[in-house]
């Protein structure tokens, strides 16, 4: 990726994160469980999800519902420039960044995840992501075999995103209007939506 891409990236990003200032989140917490339960994943599985900022779309309802399904329940905390995972137990403290994270001891990702939910500030149709920047999710998913689910509004999902190899692909993008598997199948030369 050339130095203007990268500020490509950058400046979207900047664009992204100021259309959801003074935006109301949706709290997915209907959408969240149900996503997960049409993907397979049973009750008693672990789920990796995230505890969402106010400029989020996700809050603590949504984890609360994902544990009244039946899921165990694990979020990242910070660690250097990594990401270790804790059980959500109802208790959040405030951590890196200002986002919150879970009280209990935080180790590595376990095998046996069975899908993760990954915050996002947009999404394109064949499932590359724009997170805040850091990297923290394509290092951490790198060497993840669960599908992985990126939660945005309806207007972050969007046609195409500059990409780059590091970029960790999702599997379905999730937002209020339900689930959408990806890549989405390109349409066939002139035929209509
Ligand atoms: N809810 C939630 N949890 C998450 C993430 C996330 O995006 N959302 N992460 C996703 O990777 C990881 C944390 N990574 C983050 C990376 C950058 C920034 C960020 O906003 N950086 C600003 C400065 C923030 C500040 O200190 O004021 C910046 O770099 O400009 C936040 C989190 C793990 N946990
Ligand atoms: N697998 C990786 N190994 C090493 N460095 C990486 C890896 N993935 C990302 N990085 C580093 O992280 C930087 C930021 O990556 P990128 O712009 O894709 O972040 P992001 O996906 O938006 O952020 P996040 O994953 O935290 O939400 C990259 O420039 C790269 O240096």
């Amino acid at each position: 990726m050339t130095s203007g891409e990268r500020d490509g990236k950058a400046t979207l990003r900047a664009r992204l994160r100021s259309f959801r200032r003074g935006a109301v989140m949706p709290s997915m917490a209907s959408e969240a469980p149900r996503a997960v339960a049409a993907l397979g994943v049973r009750p008693g599985r672990v789920v990796c999800a995230y505890a969402a900022s106010a400029r989020e779309p996700g809050s603590v309802a949504m984890l609360d519902a994902l544990v009244g399904a039946g899921y165990r329940v694990l979020l990242p905390v910070v660690v250097g420039d990594g990401l270790a995972w804790a059980p959500y137990d109802g208790r959040l403290r405030p951590g890196a960044f200002g986002l919150p994270e879970p009280v209990g001891a935080a180790s590595a990702l376990p095998a046996g995840v069975a899908l993760v939910l990954v915050p996002a500030l947009a999404v394109d149709h064949a499932g590359v992501r724009l997170g805040k920047g850091g990297g923290y999710y394509d290092r951490a998913l790198a060497s993840c075999a669960a599908p992985k689910v990126a939660v945005v509004r309806d207007e972050e999902f969007v046609p195409v995103l500059p990409a780059e190899p590091h970029d960790v692909r999702v599997d379905a993008v999730l937002t209020p209007s339900g689930l959408v598997r990806l890549p989405l199948r390109p349409r066939p030369p002139g035929r209509p939506l």
